[in-house]
């Protein structure tokens, strides 16, 4: 894709500006200045690696701080992944999404440029480098809840034309300097053209968070990305890994740990041991509850992510007893409700992890 034709500094091919009239809210970058900027791409500057390439941390002469991905390998696929994503990115704007600064492309380099997000990801303070710290504490995690939702809201119902993610995941929130959450990385999103009710499509994602329709199907709606973002809440409550390692070749997906729990009304007990007991009861029963339906097998069953943002911020105890007593929860419901990815302890061979890995399927 002549990748260059699509946009110049800010406008979209339409030509409307993607921001405030007269001042474009992304440009692009020269190489120089992204070699300036992250002293050339200095080892200590990385922040992590993604399957498109590394991520570093970088000061522009404004002293603002920046985070630019730079492609690994050249290929047509990576090049449409890099296309995708800053073309998505592009045309949104929102509190809760991850805000584009630019892109770079100079011969073979594909840079894209963003606003940089201090406290990296959730799934760094869940299981990585700042879970001992405990940052994440109860008021944070509900925070992070809701203003993911909004984000995904956002991109599902008010974008045109609406747009699925397609790999949201714990490594995708971003958290900036007050721990508001960001969604990231939207190489694997998809423009929905409009009156469609989802696309067919080769299946991208994330082992333990892809929705089963998709997974199998390749039918890709709103419905998987609320599929996903289930699984998300389940962690944020938990504190466990949306597929945990029970031994070396027997693996446990999250809802299947948490909705036996969840039918038994034992919610205190699924509360991530880090937050040692300091957690409001009725909100983790609130999260845990809006986790599973939403990460139930059935799209039609699943709540939108607006349905989900009321379900969070609804003043309305109403609903919460209805989503309680809802047939999932049922302790003699014994109906299919996991996906075949869900289904049961499944084993592996060998001893790879997948647990956070890209897909292509
Ligand atoms: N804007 C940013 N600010 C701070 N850290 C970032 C930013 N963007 C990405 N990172 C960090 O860089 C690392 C790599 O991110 P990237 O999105 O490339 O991959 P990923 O989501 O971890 O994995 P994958 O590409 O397989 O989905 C992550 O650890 C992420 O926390």
């Amino acid at each position: 894709m002549a990748f260059g034709s699509l946009f110049c500094c800010g406008k979209s091919r339409n030509g409307k500006r993607s921001g405030k009239k007269d001042s474009p809210t992304w440009r692009v970058f020269s190489l120089k200045e992204l070699h300036s900027a992250t002293n050339n791409f200095n080892y200590d500057n990385k922040l992590g690696e993604g399957g498109f390439g590394s991520v570093y941390w970088g000061q522009l002469w404004d002293g603002s701080q920046i985070a630019v991905k730079r492609l690994k390998v050249w290929s047509n696929k990576a090049e449409m992944e890099f296309a995708v994503e800053v073309e998505v990115l592009a045309r949104v704007r929102h509190k809760n999404l991850l805000n584009l600064r630019g892109y770079c492309t100079e011969g073979k380099e594909r840079l894209i440029v963003y606003d940089y997000m201090p406290n990296l990801s959730i799934v760094s303070h869940l299981h990585g480098q700042h879970a001992q710290e405990c940052l994440l504490d109860w008021k944070r995690r509900m925070n992070i809840a809701i203003g993911s939702a909004e984000g995904i809201a956002y991109l599902h119902h008010h974008a045109t034309p609406h747009i699925i993610h397609r790999d949201i995941k714990a490594s995708n929130v971003l958290l900036d300097s007050e721990f508001q959450a960001r969604v990231s990385d939207f190489g694997f999103a998809k423009l929905i053209p409009d009156g469609a009710s989802h696309v067919t499509t080769r299946v991208k994602g994330t082992l333990g968070y892809l929705a089963p329709e998709y997974a199998m199907l390749g039918k890709a709606s709103e419905s998987c990305d609320v599929y996903s973002y289930g699984i998300l809440l389940l962690e944020l409550a938990s504190g466990r890994k949306a597929i945990e390692k029970l031994s070396l070749t027997v693996k446990q997906p999250i809802a299947q740990w948490a909705l036996p729990l969840a039918r038994e009304k034992r919610f205190k007990e699924m509360a991530d041991p880090k937050l040692n007991g300091n957690f409001v009861e009725s909100e983790l029963r609130r999260m845990v509850l809006i986790g599973l339906i939403s990460a139930q097998s059935k799209p039609e069953k699943r709540p939108t992510m607006l349905d989900v943002i009321e379900l969070f911020k609804g003043e309305s105890e109403e609903k919460l007893l209805n989503l309680e007593n809802d047939e999932l929860f049922r302790l003699d419901h014994s109906q299919g409700i996991f996906s075949s990815q869900d289904n049961s302890e499944f084993r592996e061979k060998g001893s790879e992890s997948t647990e956070e890995r890209k897909l292509p399927l």
